[in-house]
């Protein structure tokens, strides 16, 4: 193999002391919680709805003509703070209508509560599957939940504060 394939594949898998994160099931606001030692702190840049694209769609699961049709859903960017005055995630948490259902209504009226209060108030795992890719902000963890039957697509992407952020 040469050292340039060996460089390329170097540079296609995430920094080691990132993978324990972009692997870990249960709540990440949990454990950026636990490591700044503090409450998140959420900032909004965005919440509404919005149609998806046909990517968002794909990435929801959608297969086959549903593709094809436009998908109004609920979609929520916020960057989330540790102890450091730089966000260490952004994240893009996108909800279909049909999952704004009972209890998970409150999904639309969060505010500055972290999804993860609502998502892992009642269990420490949510049955998801889980991809993980390289975006030009950074490593990202996408994460389609399977909550009492809602499907949520949650994306997480850490930023360089949070691979230089020494707590
Ligand atoms: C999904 C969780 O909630 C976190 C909080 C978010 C928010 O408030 O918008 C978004 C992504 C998560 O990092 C979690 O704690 O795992």
């Amino acid at each position: 193999m040469s050292t340039n394939s060996i460089a390329s594949i170097a540079t296609s898998l995430p920094p080691i002391e990132l993978v324990s994160w972009l692997n870990a099931e249960g709540s990440l606001t949990a454990m950026l919680e636990e490591k700044a030692g503090q409450p998140l702190r959420v900032e909004r840049s965005f919440e509404g709805y919005r149609l998806l694209t046909l990517q968002q769609k794909r990435q929801l699961g959608l297969q086959g003509s549903a593709l094809n049709r436009p998908l109004l859903a609920w979609i929520r960017e916020v960057q989330l703070y540790g102890n450091d005055e730089r966000p260490w995630v952004g994240a893009q948490s996108i909800f279909p209508l049909s999952s704004l259902k009972g209890k998970a209504r409150r999904l639309q009226q969060l505010k500055g509560t972290p999804i993860g209060y609502v998502l892992f108030k009642r269990r420490r795992t949510v049955p998801n599957q889980r991809f993980v890719r390289q975006t030009s902000e950074g490593w990202q963890r996408q994460t389609r939940y399977d909550w009492y039957g809602r499907l949520l697509l949650i994306s997480e992407t850490f930023l360089p504060a949070f691979l230089s952020s020494d707590t």
